[in-house]
């Protein structure tokens, strides 16, 4: 498998409409169109800095792990995604290893990419998103 940068910083916040104005308004960038992810009951708004960007994460039900992940521990970085070019072949290379997927098999994303999450538990607290588009 090849990991080629880092896609986005996964970021859940209450309201993308307030939390946004602190990377448009403050930091002057800019931000995509807001799309509806219904599979991970989330709304999702892209803002591109450099190779990456931001990916603000607002749920839009109870039981999506942004409204859970909110909850617990407030808002702020919920995940890091990597870009990798193969993501099939990713997962097949980390579950030989070991490494406790959420997803064994890739779902769909924002913007149609191909994503799958690694349990936390396996990356020493950080849950790791991996992403093909
Ligand atoms: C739209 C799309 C895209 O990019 O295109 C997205 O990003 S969707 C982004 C939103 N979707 C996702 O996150 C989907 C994948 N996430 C999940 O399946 C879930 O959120 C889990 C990560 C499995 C956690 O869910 P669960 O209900 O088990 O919560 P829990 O509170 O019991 O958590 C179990 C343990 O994991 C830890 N934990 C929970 N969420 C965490 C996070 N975001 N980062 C690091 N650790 C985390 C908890 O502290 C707990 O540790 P202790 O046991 O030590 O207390
Ligand atoms: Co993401």
């Amino acid at each position: 498998m090849k990991t080629l940068k880092i896609d986005h910083i996964g970021v859940a916040v209450k309201s993308i409409e307030e939390a946004s104005k602190i990377y448009t308004e403050l930091l002057g960038l800019e931000m995509h169109g807001i799309e509806e992810v219904q599979d991970q009951k989330v709304k999702v708004a892209f803002i591109p800095v450099g190779e990456s960007e931001f990916e603000l994460l607002e749920a839009t039900d109870p039981e999506s792990s942004i409204a859970k992940f909110i909850e617990k521990r407030g808002e702020g970085i919920q995940h890091i995604a990597l870009r990798v070019d193969d993501i099939e072949k990713a997962l097949e290379e980390l579950k030989q290893k070991g490494v406790k997927l959420i997803d064994e098999k890739p779902r769909y994303g924002a913007g149609g990419a191909k994503i799958a999450f690694i349990h936390p538990k396996s990356t020493n607290g950080v849950l790791i998103e991996l992403c093909e588009r």
